[in-house]
């Protein structure tokens, strides 16, 4: 289990270090467009879940809505802080 700021390290590293064989860096390379698609997708996930699945469901595609977040977080070379500046 890892919270919400630890995968944001976690993938900031993976980022900056670019280490062989990370799925993150690979939807880095793949761009804007396609990690937006992701996100939509996880999304959509997320409410299926939520209405048709039950808890633990909706909490597994709710994890992926939020590492997908991040992901285009750091493609649109966005920190926490500057998304924390919008709540
Ligand atoms: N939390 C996640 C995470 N959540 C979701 N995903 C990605 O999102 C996909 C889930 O999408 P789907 O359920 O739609 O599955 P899928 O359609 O089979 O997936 P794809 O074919 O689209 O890859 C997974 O296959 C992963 O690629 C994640 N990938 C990585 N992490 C964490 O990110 C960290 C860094 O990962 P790497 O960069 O791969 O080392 C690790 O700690 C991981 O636990």
């Amino acid at each position: 289990m890892k919270t919400f700021d630890e995968l944001w390290s976690e993938l900031s590293e993976k980022a900056a270090t670019r280490p062989e064989g990370s799925g993150t860096v690979r939807q880095l390379d793949a761009g804007v467009h396609a990690i937006g698609k992701k996100l939509v997708e996880e999304a959509a996930e997320s409410w299926m879940a939520a209405e048709h699945e039950g808890r633990e469901r909706a909490a597994e595609e709710l994890s992926q809505l939020l590492y997908h977040a991040q992901v285009l977080m750091l493609a649109c070379d966005l920190t926490l802080d500057d998304v924390y500046a919008h709540l």
